[in-house]
């Protein structure tokens, strides 16, 4: 049995941070993946989402101000922007392997707990003072006849001919970021989405607009739909729902995702976990001593992201290098949807305040501004929310939402007033920094 100081099971955005700051100390250390090294972020997740995302920005961009200067708008050729996406990343997994091997040891297999100590991979057995889960989350499929022909994120983000007709079934991050990119690239796109809305963690106005933005460009969406069965018709496939038929080429399953913990072995083990994720405390262990689990596996009330992955690989760093003996506390965290327009929030959400007189609610429409105008952006619109004139909340829909929204942050993580901002902070103008200060007055 072979001992080592640290084990990373997985090698995602969580391990690999933690993995970065392990090189530069003397502990052994062993990293075991099963799969991709680097996880879902950079090999089939945000980066070659975002990557893509530019062509397709790009296209509807020009659409946008069709008559207004632009005559032609620029077209999307699917195979070659993939072939540039796979140069790009193809090798990513195998050097991202070679930059953890130069300091640490790997096991290229799924990590599977015997006991409360020991894990087992390629018939070897292991064991570590800390024992670190990092398996992320897989995307759900439906049990339903024909599930054989459902397509993941994975799947679509390599595909190297756009089918013309994309059934895509969710209408959360996934589903309505990869319809704006295939319906972009000029695919017929139809969303099926179980329930009455699609994002739900931004207010309804935000969602409302962003669908109708969406519909606009003829993405057509069935709410409240149940999706039944996928079956192979004489003309594609068919994807039955109870409010009818979609004939399709290609079927996107975008139904959420759960916590990698299948092949862990976790019923060998005292780890408690539920549908979320397992289970941690303000220290990030599990129940059992000595192990721990860290980004998307984890069950916890912060969204999903990158950025909290790698936050929570380097607090576990610090805490197991003795450089904190804090519980774990979370910065302000932004989230976004990269669709088109863009929606992005952080902080108090207005719809869950807007009947409590402790908050006040300011909505802002940016579309006369010079920098919208020129982009016949006629969405945008900034909400902020305030609780004793102290800004708490901040979301956008518009086509610049992300960008927008993170010039709002540090005001609300560093808890600072307008004066102060505005007395310490010049930002760039013409952008929606330069207005900040502005904004922040009740
Ligand atoms: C399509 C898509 C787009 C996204 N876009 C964004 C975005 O724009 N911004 C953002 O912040 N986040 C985005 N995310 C979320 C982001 O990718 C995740 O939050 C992040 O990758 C989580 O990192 P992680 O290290 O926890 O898990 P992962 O990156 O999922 O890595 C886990 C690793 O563990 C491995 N593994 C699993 N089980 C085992 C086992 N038993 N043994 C060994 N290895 C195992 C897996 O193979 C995987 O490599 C996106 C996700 C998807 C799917
Ligand atoms: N831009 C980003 O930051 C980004 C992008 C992609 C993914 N992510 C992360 O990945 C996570 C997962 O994204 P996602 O889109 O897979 O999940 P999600 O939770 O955002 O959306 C899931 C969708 O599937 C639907 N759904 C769930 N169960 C269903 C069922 N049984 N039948 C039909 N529809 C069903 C939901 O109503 C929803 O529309 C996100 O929550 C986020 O944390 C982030």
């Amino acid at each position: 049995m072979k001992k080592y100081d640290d084990i990373l099971i997985g090698s995602g955005p969580a391990a690999y941070k933690m993995s970065n700051l392990l090189a530069k100390t003397d502990r052994k250390v062993l990293v075991i993946e099963g799969f991709e090294y680097g996880g879902t972020c950079p090999n089939y997740g945000c980066e070659p989402k975002i990557f893509l995302e530019g062509a397709a920005r790009t296209v509807l961009q020009s659409q946008q101000l069709l008559g207004r200067g632009i005559s032609q708008p620029a077209k999307l050729n699917w195979e070659a922007l993939m072939q540039t996406k796979l140069n790009r990343f193809d090798s990513w997994p195998a050097e991202t392997r070679e930059i953890i091997k130069k300091t640490h040891d790997v096991e290229d297999g799924y990590a599977n707990f015997i006991d409360n100590r020991t894990v087992e991979v390629n018939n070897h057995r292991y064991q570590a003072d800390h024992i670190i889960i990092a398996t992320g989350q897989a995307p759900n499929l439906l049990d339903i006849p024909g599930k054989e022909y459902l397509h993941t994120s994975y799947d679509l983000l390599s595909l190297k001919k756009l089918p013309q007709r994309i059934a895509v079934i969710g209408a959360g991050f996934v589903g309505l970021e990869l319809a704006t990119l295939v319906a972009a690239a000029g695919a017929e796109v139809t969303i099926v989405v179980h329930s009455d809305r699609a994002l739900r963690e931004f207010t309804t106005k935000e969602d409302e607009a962003l669908v109708k933005a969406m519909k606009q460009r003829g993405i057509r969406f069935s709410f409240n739909t149940e999706t039944q069965t996928v079956a192979q018709g004489e003309n594609g496939l068919v994807v039955t729902t109870d409010h009818g038929e979609i004939q399709a080429d290609y079927v996107l399953a975008a139904t959420g995702r759960h916590p990698n913990i299948e092949k862990l072995g976790l019923e060998n083990t005292d780890i408690k976990y539920d549908r979320h994720g397992i289970q941690v405390d303000g220290h990030l262990m599990t129940t059992v001593n000595g192990i721990y689990a860290i980004g998307d596996v984890i069950s916890r009330k912060q969204p999903k992201l990158t950025p909290v992955a790698e936050f929570e690989g380097q607090y576990l760093f610090d805490y197991l290098t003795n450089k904190t003996e804090q519980k774990i506390i979370y910065p302000t965290i932004g989230q976004a949807a990269f669709t088109f327009p863009e929606v992005a929030r952080a902080g108090v959400n207005a719809d869950e305040v807007i009947d409590d007189s402790q908050y006040q609610v300011k909505t802002v429409s940016l579309k006369y501004g010079s920098l919208y105008a020129g982009q016949n952006d006629q969405i945008s619109t900034l909400t902020l929310v305030f609780k004793d004139h102290q800004l708490v909340g901040v979301s956008e829909v518009g086509d610049y939402a992300a960008d927008d929204v993170n010039n709002f942050l540090p005001i609300i993580g560093l808890d600072i007033s307008g004066a102060e901002y505005r007395q310490k902070v010049m930002t760039i103008y013409p952008t929606l920094g330069d207005k900040v200060a502005g904004l922040l007055l009740p």
